[in-house]
């Protein structure tokens, strides 16, 4: 099914620079920093020539993105005449530890999906180049983030294409469990689609983590994605991930994010509106819970003072959800231009779908098999 057929194409710019080959060093950056300075910018970023060529293999077309880790080249292989994305990590120690474990990660799971059907980016190989851990990917078209902006800006995509999308994604995270891995960032940046926009991958593996190595912190995952046993301070595992897809799905539909806190007090604050009060039992178990909650588990807020600009704290009994899931779906911008009956049905499983991704409860939250066999996926209404 082409859920996009009728959508403009996003225009491919490449850049076609002549190749300007640059000396050869293997002098380690750590034992005399100085000899490879211009390889690299001050943060550790590789200065990249497009058209370059890496590892004798791979000409460089065009920058991808950058994030905390790495930055992001399309290439074109000289090999298979095939394009790719090649991961280049900063060159300092701990982003290249990080990279090292990425690379593990993905290994595991390409292993564990000889046959490519589970949505997780496929690694192709990996090199190093003047001190850069270089992942070579298989090359997508664009983040779900800037789907949304092309295609939904503000109002969402239809529930047809979040429905296979949800499939997919839910089919990737059910080969994390299966390997027994967290990705701990989900969120739509970090979801890939090929050039139809029919096919998604789960990609940035970049803060994921074996489901044992589960130290608390409160941190984990970006924020709007961030589940409730984080920000709390409770032991976390597999349910963390389907939680952030909740609110990834949510958003993909709405074009809204659904928990945009400023704080992780804003946070809970804004899952209570939407799901009520957590449980005394939750809170009870939570390392963090008297950062947010006095004695008696009444909620305090920070807040900032309209008139003086202070922070204040005010302490909120919220027991009774006034901002429902099901009333924000169907006041959602695509909702209100009408449905068809069928239309209509899928979009009240997909509300029931939300609920059960976003249980307060990790333990009570549906797992990824569960999700697989929902009426929402299983179009079974
Ligand atoms: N295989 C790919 N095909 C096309 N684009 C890609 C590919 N991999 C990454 N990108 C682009 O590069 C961006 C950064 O990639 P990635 O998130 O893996 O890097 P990162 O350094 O871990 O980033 P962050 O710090 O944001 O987590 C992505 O959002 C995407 O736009």
């Amino acid at each position: 099914m082409d859920i996009f057929a009728d959508a403009e194409q996003p225009g491919q710019s490449i850049t076609t620079a002549v190749p300007v080959p640059p000396p050869t060093t293997t002098v380690h950056a750590d034992i005399n920093p100085t000899l490879n300075d211009n390889w690299d910018d001050p943060e550790g970023y590789y200065n990249l020539r497009i058209g370059e060529v890496l590892y004798e293999r791979y000409q460089t077309l065009s920058h991808l993105g950058k994030g905390v880790f790495s930055s992001v080249v399309k290439a074109k292989d000289l090999t298979t005449g095939d394009e790719v994305a090649i991961k280049m990590i900063r060159n300092n120690e701990t982003m290249y530890k990080a990279g090292q474990k990425e690379l593990a990660l993905l290994r595991k799971l390409m292993d564990a999906d000889p046959d490519n059907k589970k949505h997780v980016i496929r690694l192709l190989r990996h090199f190093e180049h003047r001190n850069h851990l270089c992942l070579v990917f298989e090359s997508l078209s664009m983040n779900l983030r800037d789907v949304l902006k092309k295609y939904g800006k503000d109002v969402g995509i239809s529930i047809k294409a979040v429905r296979v999308y949800a499939q997919q994604l839910f089919l990737s995270l059910s080969l994390l469990k299966r390997c027994s891995l967290l990705h701990a960032d989900i969120k739509p940046d970090n979801i890939l689609v090929t050039e139809s926009k029919n096919v998604l991958k789960l990609c940035d593996l970049g803060s994921a983590s074996d489901a044992s190595d589960n130290e608390i912190t409160p941190y984990l995952v970006s924020r709007f994605y961030r589940a409730p046993e984080i920000i709390l301070g409770l032991p976390y595992d597999y349910a963390l991930d389907v939680w952030s897809a909740g609110c990834t799905l949510y958003e993909l539909f709405t074009g809204k994010i659904l928990f945009p806190g400023r704080s992780n007090n804003q946070m809970l604050k804004y899952m209570m509106e939407v799901k009520g009060r957590f449980s005394n039992k939750m809170l009870r178990k939570s390392q963090f819970s008297n950062q947010h909650f006095d004695d008696t588990y009444t909620f305090m807020s920070v807040e900032q003072d309209k008139l003086s600009g202070k922070t204040v704290v005010k302490k909120l009994p919220l027991v009774k959800p006034s901002k429902d899931i099901k009333s924000r779906i169907m006041s959602a911008g695509s909702v209100s231009n009408g449905l068809t009956e069928e239309e209509n049905r899928l979009l009240l499983a997909f509300v029931d779908f939300l609920e059960k991704c976003l249980v307060l409860t990790p333990d009570r939250r549906m797992t990824a098999k569960e999700a697989l066999v929902h009426p929402f996926i299983t179009g079974k209404i």
